[in-house]
């Protein structure tokens, strides 16, 4: 299989070392246009800076650089007959963006799929959503570095130490979302996966007290309750994003290129 993956930050540059020694080739690489020329790529792989530009093998679209990314080439991958494997998950709180995403996915028969991101337990809302549903609550806790250039730091000043967990956000899923397009796509996974954006209660945290980042879902209904926690580790070349996140884009691109799978 030959993919294409979008951005060369953190998340695309561990998937790029994690598929190094896979059956799935990299050819290219799609980057901002400003960027072209300064990108540094193993031999054979392409810099470009449109879906138009990749060769007709490449069979899948990869989105590894947040919500610009996908809103700029996930609808072209799609009508392209390409399928697009995301991790820009609260990018579709956006109605006007999903309705383009779905048209050209049916326009191209191909399909984008969400990868699980930073998060666990999706597979549990998405089977207890058949039942009545009831509350679904998430909490994302960070330590404050992980919160900084995000709308936090409107309510909060993560320069000097914060001396308690200082709540900076509650609200719905698709506020929460489209305020922190680099912090809470886990909100928007949530929310797909369960009740929806509007019915989804967020609250986003600063926490002095965490080295890693925590993300809880608590919800109940016709099946019962559960409780998903995950203490992920970050990435060391981004504070904010989870190496699961990163993980769970490569575990999405290997998935799709075996004859069976989830
Ligand atoms: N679903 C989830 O659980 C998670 C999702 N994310 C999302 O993944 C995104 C990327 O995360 P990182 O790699 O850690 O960030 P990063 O900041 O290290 O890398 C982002 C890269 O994308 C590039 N980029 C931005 N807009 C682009 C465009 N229009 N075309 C091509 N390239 C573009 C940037 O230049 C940069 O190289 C985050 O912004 C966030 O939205 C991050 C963590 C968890
Ligand atoms: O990586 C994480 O821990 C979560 C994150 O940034 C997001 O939800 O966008």
């Amino acid at each position: 299989m030959k993919i294409a993956l979008i951005g060369n930050g953190a998340i695309s540059q561990f998937v790029q070392k994690a598929l190094a020694d896979s059956d799935v080739a990299l050819a290219a690489l799609i980057v901002r246009s400003e960027r072209l020329g300064s990108v540094d790529v193993s031999e054979g792989v392409k810099v470009v800076a449109a879906i138009q530009e990749l060769a007709s093998d490449v069979t899948h679209v990869v989105d590894c650089a947040g919500h610009a990314g996908l809103r700029e080439h996930g609808a072209a991958a799609l009508a392209s007959g390409r399928d697009v494997i995301t991790v820009s998950i609260g990018a579709l709180a956006d109605d006007v963006l999903l309705s383009e995403l779905e048209g050209a996915a049916r326009a191209g028969n191909s399909r984008l799929h969400l990868a699980s991101g930073a998060i666990g337990g999706l597979d549990a809302l998405r089977a207890a959503r058949a039942g009545d549903l009831g509350t679904v609550r998430y909490v994302g806790r960070k330590p404050p570095a992980g919160w900084k250039g995000s709308r936090a730091e409107e309510v909060l000043d993560l320069s000097t130490q914060l001396t308690h967990p200082q709540i900076h956000f509650m609200g719905n899923a698709r506020d929460a979302a489209l305020a922190y397009p680099k912090n809470a796509n886990v909100a928007a996974a949530v929310a797909l996966a369960g009740v929806g954006f509007e019915r989804t209660e967020v609250e986003l945290v600063a926490d002095p007290g965490t080295e890693t980042n925590v993300h809880e879902i608590h919800a109940q209904g016709d099946f019962g309750s559960f409780t998903f926690t995950i203490s992920g580790k970050t990435l060391p070349d981004n504070p904010r994003s989870s190496a699961l996140a990163a993980m769970s884009v490569v575990a999405g691109i290997l998935d799709a290129s075996q004859p069976i799978g989830s």
